[in-house]
């Protein structure tokens, strides 16, 4: 293996093409190796084009550096050689293996490169037979070494004018097309290959290229036979683009003649008698960089850089995205400790940073919150106001109590007497029935926020609770305890509320209609339904009284937010004069339902005001109601009888007094049931949650169990932690790339080629032979790795030292694993 298939002479490896684009690819390759395999860098392909034996192969097998095709002048490229050049990982033992493998012949390694030359030419036989023949079905192999690029390269039959053999009459069109084929992609890089011993404006190479790419970006013109043109003459002109024109411009090469193929000369001889040649050829001299396969594979090999350059940015991003997005992942992940203190920090921290986020929730400082839909403090505000407020204000105060069970109420407090005054008691029992009402819904109240609260810890800390099963765990039931000794207090504080306003029916409230007022209002109800029979007798009084209500209304919509009596909508089953009568000032009534229930403080005695009008008419209904009353047998379930107009003004006082006290009391429930919730159950979580997750949870025997992580949690982290080096690495590596590419641009930008292209350093054959652009100083090492001057150098001093085969070739990167 090693010797015959090594290619070991310095012009046969600085020949080979892409030798100076490896290292660049290497690396690229092992990033994306270790980012990702779908990734790769998809370099140019390369194919061959001329007429026949104008000496395509023979450049070929030289950029490639190995003997392998068929050439020959009775042996002629028949069908299109797609030949894959696949690098190999170097081994470790310093063996460079080598090896082919045809398609049609999968799995077969051919060690012997002459096999693979036989192999090509039995294989052409057999589809485009023996004499002539031409077939556009591809030969497909793959030539493996740890010294090539991974790069296609096509050789094509060659163009005939003249059908001969088996060809048939239309070849040359037919090879005409089938090359248009293979260059017409344009990433493809076009070798147009011309004889110089034939016409260049005749060249069939340069008609085909300049055909699919007009614009010449990706055609460089090859001349060959350099060696075997008539005595006198050369191509000058030609090479320095006298002729016919090319933007990249042309290479004069010199291959193996056909004796030298029968005398079994090796490329590395060639190459050497090359070099010779050109440097001996007085011609030539000053044409070093536009002769020879070194001068051919370096122009090739900048066109790959360039076409790496471009790729790169692309490649970054990308990289960079997957950076950003592995290290969240890493990050949610955390660190974990060994050590008890570490633990217990960390532990801390999380307990910590829990409690924050469940404060920052209910306040509304997550910096997760959600566009979609409420969360969080939204979500308890919303409870309190649009549900529990507004519930209780859809509530009748009166619901479920008809005027007869009022009638019966105040005909069972009046007992034996009969009613003087409309009786204290009633209301007092009916209006208790309708605040313990309010009971259920405010304690419904505390549990949905119960609920809410439940829910919001069970998303607090999601993602970075996950790794720690047993600590969320205990952690729930900590919150859990916590919020239902929360709870009790709250509920017990709405028990209390609502005993409280039980306990002590305030007919003093400022806002309480007021018995007297309850009267007046009363009346007007009874007034307005006796008004059809009295409107023609008294029109005007009627008018009087439909502006007074007229005016009683008007007060009832400024009074209402300022005395803070019901809204409009939130009442429901209120007659207009009952509105009227809510909204009437109730510090001037109430001195009338004191006198009327004959209650303490600012309350009157009846007697002293007995000559007050709206007082004076309800006492005599109520006299006259007292006669109407007669005996008679009692059934066994006894009904008040009848209602007269005096009763019907009493339930109808009774109804008032027990709405406008109802307010009263949902006003404060509505108040106050929010504020035991916040206080007793939400706030009091806020302050002490941390308190207590230390109290029960911060224990140095518990740290290890609680800061158990799942198997997979831990692989995970391990997983991206790795991920994030490499990724690192690669960005690192990424960000270097350019600067070197640059470096190789500005080294040999200092000394231009005359085709415009710059000058590509590190291929050293050319300076060994060239006077102006061969000097040593063509060498520049990349800044960043000064050692690879050396090695450039070593490389080309030294050609069979080991490992100097890589570096020989551009001299700007290092051969050494970067990593
Ligand atoms: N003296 C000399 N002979 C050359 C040179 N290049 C090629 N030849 C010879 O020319 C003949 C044809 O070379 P090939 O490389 O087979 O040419 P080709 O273009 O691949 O031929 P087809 O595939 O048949 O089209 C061979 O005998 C080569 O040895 C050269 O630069 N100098």
């Amino acid at each position: 293996m090693r010797g015959e298939q090594v290619v070991s002479s310095t012009n046969a490896a600085v020949a080979a093409l892409g030798h100076s684009v490896i290292p660049t690819v290497n690396k690229l390759q092992d990033i994306f190796a270790q980012v990702g395999k779908e990734s790769t860098i998809e370099l140019p392909q390369v194919a061959v084009i001329g007429s026949q034996s104008s000496g395509k192969s023979s450049v070929l097998e030289a950029l490639v550096g190995r003997d392998f095709l068929p050439r020959g002048n009775d042996i002629c490229t028949r069908r299109p050689l797609v030949l894959q050049l696949v690098q190999t990982k170097r081994r470790a033992d310093g063996i460079e293996e080598e090896w082919g493998e045809f398609l049609h012949l999968s799995g077969k390694k051919f060690l012997n490169f002459d096999e693979i030359r036989k192999e090509i030419e039995a294989e052409t036989k057999r589809e485009a037979g023996g004499n002539k023949g031409v077939s556009d079905k591809q030969i497909r192999l793959k030539i493996f070494s740890p010294n090539v690029l991974d790069i296609t390269l096509v050789d094509l039959p060659g163009i005939t004018k003249v059908p001969v053999g088996d060809q048939p009459s239309d070849i040359e069109t037919r090879i005409r097309k089938m090359i248009n084929l293979y260059i017409k992609p344009p990433s493809c890089l076009i070798l147009a290959v011309t004889p110089a011993n034939s016409d260049l404006a005749n060249s069939d190479a340069l008609q085909l290229a300049k055909t699919a790419d007009p614009g010449g970006s990706r055609t460089i013109g090859v001349i060959t036979k350099l060696d075997i043109m008539d005595r006198g003459t050369d191509a000058c002109k030609i090479l320095l683009g006298k002729d016919v024109h090319l933007q990249l411009g042309y290479v004069g090469v010199v291959n193996r003649s056909q004796e030298d193929i029968q005398m079994n000369r090796s490329i590395k001889d060639a190459l050497i008698a090359e070099e010779k040649f050109f440097h001996s050829h007085p011609a030539y001299r000053d044409l070093a960089d536009r002769c020879g396969v070194p001068q051919l594979a370096k122009k090739l090999n900048q066109i790959l850089i360039r076409h790496i350059k471009t790729v790169l940015p692309v490649l970054k991003s990308r990289i960079s995205a997957e950076l950003v997005s592995v290290a969240k992942e890493h990050a949610s992940y955390g660190e974990i400790s060994e050590s008890k203190a570490g633990q217990g920090a960390l532990l801390l921290n999380i307990l910590s940073k829990y409690s924050e986020a469940f404060s920052s929730l209910i306040e509304g400082k997550d910096e997760e919150m959600s566009t979609s839909e409420l969360s969080g403090g939204a979500r308890i505000h919303y409870i309190f106001q649009n549900i529990f407020v507004k519930s209780l204000e859809e509530v009748d105060p009166c619901e479920g109590l008809t005027d007869d069970d009022i009638h019966t109420a105040i005909q069972n407090a009046t007992g034996l007497k009969s009613a003087l005054f409309v009786p204290y008691v009633p209301f007092e029992v009916l209006v208790r029935r309708q605040i313990a009402r309010l009971l259920d819904p405010s304690l419904q109240c505390a549990r949905f926020i119960y609920d809410e609260l439940v829910k919001m810890s069970h998303r607090c800390m999601l993602n970075e609770l996950q790794r720690f099963p047993v600590l969320r765990k205990r952690m729930d039931e900590v919150i859990g305890n916590c919020l239902q000794e929360s709870l009790e207090p709250s509920e017990t504080m709405i028990r209390h509320i609502i005993e409280m306003e039980m306990d002590y029916i305030n007919t003093s409230h400022p806002n309480f209609i007021g018995g007297s007022k309850a009267v007046e209002v009363a009346q007007q109800m009874t007034s307005r339904v006796a008004a059809p029979i009295s409107r023609q007798k008294d029109a005007g009084d009627s008018k009087k009284s439909l502006n007074s209500e007229r005016t009683a209304k008007s007060r009832a919509t400024l009074a209402g937010p300022v005395n803070g009596n019901l809204p409009e909508q939130g009442v429901r089953h209120v007659t207009d004069v009952e509105k009227t009568a809510l909204s009437g000032n109730g510090a001037s009534a109430t001195w009338i339902i004191s006198s009327i229930f004959g209650g303490s403080g600012n309350r009157t005695s009846v007697r002293e005001n007995s000559n007050v009008e709206p007082v004076s008419e309800p006492v005599q209904s109520m006299e006259h109601s007292v006669s109407l009353i007669h005996l008679s047998e009692p059934p066994s379930f006894l009904r008040p009888s009848e209602t007269n107009d005096h009763e019907a003004i009493e339930i109808a006082i009774t109804k008032l007094l027990l709405r406008s006290y109802y307010d009263i009391v949902r006003k404060n429930m509505e108040d106050s049931v929010p504020k035991a919730i916040m206080h007793f159950l939400v706030n009091h979580m806020k302050r002490e949650l941390h308190n207590v997750f230390i109290k029960k949870l911060y224990r140095e025997n518990f740290f290890e169990e609680m800061l158990q992580e799942p198997d997979d949690v831990s692989l995970k982290r391990k997983r991206t932690r790795e991920r994030l080096r490499v990724l690192q690495q690669a960005f690192r590596t990424l960000d270097e790339l350019p600067l070197e590419a640059e470096t190789t641009e500005r080294g040999y930008s200092l000394n231009t080629d005359p085709t415009g292209l710059p000058k590509i350093n590190g291929l050293p054959s050319s300076s060994s032979y060239s006077s102006t652009s061969g000097s040593s100083e063509s060498y520049t090492a990349s800044p960043k790795n000064p050692k690879s001057r050396k090695s450039s150098h070593s490389g080309e001093l030294n050609p069979d030292s080991s490992g100097g085969e890589r570096n020989s070739v551009l001299g700007l990167y290092p051969t050494v694993d970067i990593y």
